[in-house]
């Protein structure tokens, strides 16, 4: 028998649903693809991204997450429900309760938006949890102990860094500042110095297989192709791992600095403890290469990744639901 208790880890750049019981069912990019003459959803999720960037006039694959708030909140709704039935397409889970993690800075009015929308999907009841924490959870910390856990969780539109102790946030700091940043500066540095337009794709295949933010640590190159910019047409070139250090250099010092003021922050005796234990790194911006070197050169404490760092807010949130009977009085 299956469970009825869902986790959706409601990200800018993907959506993952954990189920008790099944583990993580669903991982699919937060895309949907709209036809503009009839407001019609198209496509959601993996097919609508391969659309990005190649869609004709009357079609646009919109991402409704970005920069860690709710850009247009209709759009999100649909994508939540069409994940939600995708997973209870047998209708197994009637009624389930849900554990949703979404971006950090979202208004209250948005909060309640996206419980009245997991509601609309069938929820029975929604709890909302704050992503480091969750993070932390699904990363293995020991975050209900007393002592300090830090955790700088990279994300595609937000950088959360948060001390935890006793199962709460002591300090934090939430930036917008992530992968789709990254993506962007990679790709106004080629328009800069090649003249040449690349797309949000090529952008992200560079920062993946050739991008390093520890200068010296990557020595690869890529060839990447696009529009030139005087004569029109499409031209090829190669560019190096140094080259996009350079790119990534004052974006990454954003999320350092952040980290440092976080630690600033907190009261003495968590720092020890931080000291002792290191500072964890979830979310898939922290795979981009050289982070955990950057991180842990510039804060002297030690940085570690997490496994599957892109899974760490989903495995969170079953393992909170393994307990949530006891954590439904400290949650929303
Ligand atoms: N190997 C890699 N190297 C660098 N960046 C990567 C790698 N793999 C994935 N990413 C980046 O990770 C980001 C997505 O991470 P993740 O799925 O954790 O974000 P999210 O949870 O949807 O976002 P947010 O937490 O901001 O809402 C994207 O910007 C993607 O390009």
């Amino acid at each position: 028998m299956f469970s009825r208790d869902i986790g959706i880890d409601l990200g800018t750049a993907n959506v993952l649903i954990h189920v008790k019981g099944k583990g993580i069912v669903l991982d699919e990019p937060s895309v949907v693809a709209m036809d503009r003459n009839t407001g019609k959803v198209l496509e959601v999720g993996e097919e609508a991204r391969r659309m990005v960037g190649r869609t004709p006039g009357n079609i646009e694959a919109i991402r409704p997450l970005k920069d860690g708030v709710i850009a247009d909140f209709d759009v999100t709704e649909a994508m939540l429900k069409y994940f939600i039935n995708k997973i209870n397409v047998k209708g197994f889970m009637s009624k389930p309760r849900m554990l949703i993690c979404c971006p950090t800075n979202i208004t209250k009015v948005e909060q309640k938006a996206i419980k009245e929308a997991a509601e609309k999907s069938g929820g029975k009841k929604i709890y909302l949890e704050e992503e480091p924490k969750v993070a932390a959870i699904g990363a293995g910390m020991e975050i209900f102990q007393p002592s300090g856990n830090m955790v700088v969780d990279i994300g595609g539109g937000t950088t959360d860094v948060a001390v935890l102790s006793m199962g709460d946030i002591v300090t934090a700091e939430s930036i917008k500042m992530a992968g789709d940043k990254f993506d962007e500066e990679i790709l106004q540095y080629v328009k800069r110095k090649y003249k040449l337009l690349i797309g949000e794709r090529t952008a992200e295949d560079i920062k993946i297989n050739v991008a390093t933010v520890f200068p010296g640590a990557r020595k690869e190159e890529i060839d990447i192709r696009g529009r030139d910019m005087v004569s029109g047409l499409p031209r090829t070139i190669t560019i190096h791992s140094d080259e996009v250090e350079e790119a990534l250099r004052e974006p990454i010092s954003l999320i350092v600095q952040s980290a440092k003021s976080v630690l600033e922050k907190t009261p003495p005796e968590l720092s020890a403890d931080i000291i002792d234990r290191g500072v964890i790194l979830t979310g898939g911006g922290a795979l981009l290469h050289g982070v955990d070197q950057l991180l842990a050169e510039e804060l002297k404490v030690p940085v570690l990744l997490a496994e599957e760092p892109m899974n760490c807010v989903a495995k969170g949130t079953g393992l909170m639901l393994d307990n949530i009977d006891k954590l439904e009085r400290s949650i929303v």
